[in-house]
């Protein structure tokens, strides 16, 4: 028997255990029950094995509240396999008022006369019952009006506290449109001013304070099934320098990527943020500042904090959680990758996402430049995370390719970095994420220098640093290529190395562009020329639903290259005859599906998936898998 909260805490209250919400109706939960033991077994009721699939229906079907007539593979992939067997420490589901103020059930007016009255709704709302489809309309008309994107992000975060459906419909229908608000360039203004506009807590703070109880912190989490964490640590948001605690917006917004454009389902993603303090001196001087006011800790003291997440990440969600690194400072960034990628499920998004969707844009480049990628040359500036894992993926691709050995691979792989080109006689120096790079040559100092003597057919920027590609460096990139490309990846916009507008404008149109962050198109001589994004959230949201589905334990690079050429085989001809060398961010659900079935195939062939059997169509298995925003009805 269930036993309802108040009961147990020996409270008494004017309103039913019902009307108060916290009761959930009998007959679900012991289907419930019935559900989750059978999936925990993976049996039926009457002893049969069961097929993945069919434990995703027993599960869904289980979830309280849904219709039976409403697709069942919406619960997603944390039902396949038995780990998420509701049982009665799970919260209830809402009725009455609290379903209204419970943001993961809310439909606000669209609940139908049935539903009013099935759930103590009755008065509560207006007489209108609008179809979700209006409501996105409404809201649509509401956004559109506000000038200031911050104002349009804030009331994006209002509404997904407020109506979770919603908010994803709208984001899901409108991506190209609120895909800047909701993600670069907006969320960096977002972290920017972070302790101003807080509100509510949307993810985990785990701080210095905390040492020794992350575990009991993960547990303060409300969800147990979490899939993916995205984790930060502030030291270098975007290309925005140390936010400190106030990175938070990156992770939230990040794993609404995860959702919106992979269908990873909400509840499964937990952002994170590590707060060991800010070098940030206007942060620490603000009196609203929401994180530790103290410098960082660096050292033993920094490892040791890591450490202890990592630990509690796998004690409290298994080997199969996907942890993504985001935002670290470079040392930091390599060190944990390098530490825990071999016993953990982790990727880093700024080495290997933005690697990924780089190469895929030069696959697709390829076909409008002609040649193989070895008989191209590459210039970076900035050899960072980015930089560095762009390089080195290329070279990767190239050896594959050519079976050069990878050291022969890197030659034509150049980097600037802000003490000139990387060199030889540099080598004693250097940071060990650059050695390999130092190629030999004589000193040079500048990235005009080293445009000139390189004559690079493909400029990357990656430093972090906007406006750094001056009109005489693209000039020279247009003297000796028919069709330079030029990608200005820095972030967010005002951090861009060149605007679009002067890219296309300082090669008289000649130039194949794309950027980090958004652009909107360029009128250039009468000829519209609309640029391309860079940005690697092509990449993530698939490559992480890839993992997931396949139970993936550990990554490799072969799976980021699986998630290159799947990308760029979603880029059409008519995207390549307009100058674009990434497909719209329209499709991004189909081309998820794509990116994951290309990634659990490879984790399959690498024995590296632990869900078995694989499903034989992986494409219409991610499909099957993703989260639909749609209003399920309620009994
Ligand atoms: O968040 C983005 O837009 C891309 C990214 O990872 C970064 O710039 O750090
Ligand atoms: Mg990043």
């Amino acid at each position: 028997m269930i036993q309802n909260k108040a009961s147990i805490a020996g409270l008494s209250s004017p309103f039913s255990d019902r009307q108060r919400g916290i009761v959930p109706k009998a007959p679900c939960s012991l289907k419930i029950k019935a559900a989750a033991a059978a999936a925990a077994s993976n049996r039926d009721r009457n002893g049969t094995v069961l097929a993945v699939e069919t434990v995703t229906k027993e599960m869904a079907e289980a979830e309280s509240l849904i219709d039976d007539s409403q697709p069942t593979v919406a619960g997603g992939i944390r039902d396949a396999y038995g780990e998420d067997a509701a049982t009665e420490d799970q919260p209830v589901t809402p009725c009455g008022y609290s379903l209204l103020r419970d943001p993961r059930h809310n439909k606000g007016l669209a609940f139908t006369d049935k539903e009013r009255d099935a759930h103590y709704l009755l008065g509560l709302l207006p007489p209108s019952v609008p179809s979700q489809e209006l409501q996105v309309k409404k809201l649509m008309n509401i956004i559109r009006q506000y000038q200031v994107p911050l104002q349009k992000y804030m009331y994006m975060m209002d509404l997904q506290e407020r109506n979770e459906r919603l908010f994803y419909k709208l984001l899901i229908d409108h991506v190209e449109e609120m895909l800047p608000i909701v993600y670069t360039p907006t969320v960096g203004e977002a972290c920017q001013k972070y302790g101003s506009i807080f509100s509510r807590p949307q993810g985990l703070y785990i701080s210095l304070k905390e040492k020794g109880r992350i575990l009991e912190v993960l547990r303060n989490w409300p969800e147990k099934n979490i899939q993916v964490i995205v984790v930060t640590d502030g030291q270098r948001i975007l290309g925005l320098g140390d936010l400190g605690c106030q990175g938070m917006g990156i992770p939230v917004g990040k794993l609404s990527l995860y959702t919106a454009l992979g269908g990873v389902r909400p509840s499964a993603c937990l952002p994170i943020t590590i707060d060991v303090g800010t070098n940030n001196e206007k942060l620490l001087d603000d009196e609203f500042y929401i994180g530790l006011r103290q410098r960082r800790a660096t050292g033993q003291e920094y490892d040791e904090l890591l450490h202890e997440f990592m630990t509690a990440v796998k004690q409290n969600y298994g080997e199969r959680v996907l942890v993504q690194f985001e935002d670290f400072a470079n040392h930091n960034a390599f060190d944990l990758l390098a530490k825990y990628g071999t016993t953990h499920l982790v990727f880093n998004d700024d080495i290997q996402g933005t690697a990924a969707v780089v190469l895929s844009g030069l696959m697709a480049a390829l076909k409008l430049l002609g040649g193989t990628l070895a008989d191209h040359r590459f210039l970076f500036l900035g050899a960072g995370e980015a930089g560095t894992g762009i390089a080195e993926l290329i070279a990767l691709e190239i050896s594959k390719q050519t079976q050069m050995p990878l050291d022969e691979a890197r030659k034509n792989i150049w980097l600037v970095d802000s003490k000139g080109l990387i060199v030889e006689s540099r080598k004693e120096s250097l940071q060990h994420f650059k050695k390999p790079w130092a190629h030999d040559h004589e000193p040079v100092e500048t990235l005009l220098e080293a445009v000139n003597d390189i004559k690079p057919t493909v400029l990357i920027g990656t430093s972090g640093v906007g406006r750094t590609f001056t009109q005489e460096v693209v000039e020279a990139m247009a003297s000796f290529n028919e069709k330079p490309l030029i990608l200005a990846l820095s972030n967010p916009t005002s951090q861009s190395e060149c605007t679009a507008e002067q890219a296309y404008t300082w090669t008289n149109g000649r130039a194949i562009y794309a950027s980090g962050s958004p652009f909107p198109p360029v009128e250039y001589e009468g000829q519209t020329y609309v640029p391309g994004q860079s940005n690697n959230a092509y990449i993530f949201p698939g490559l992480g639903l890839g993992l997931i589905m396949s139970g993936t334990i550990r990554v490799h690079d072969d799976m980021l290259l699986a998630a290159s050429e799947a990308l760029a085989a979603q880029v059409t001809q008519e995207n390549l005859d307009n100058g674009q060398i990434y497909p719209p961010f329209t499709n991004i659900r189909k081309i998820s599906a794509h990116i994951a079935a290309n990634v659990a195939a490879k984790a399959y062939e690498l024995g590296l998936a632990t869900r078995l059997p694989r499903p034989k169509d992986l494409v219409a298995y991610a499909e099957s898998c993703m989260y639909s925003p749609s209003y399920r009805n309620y009994r």
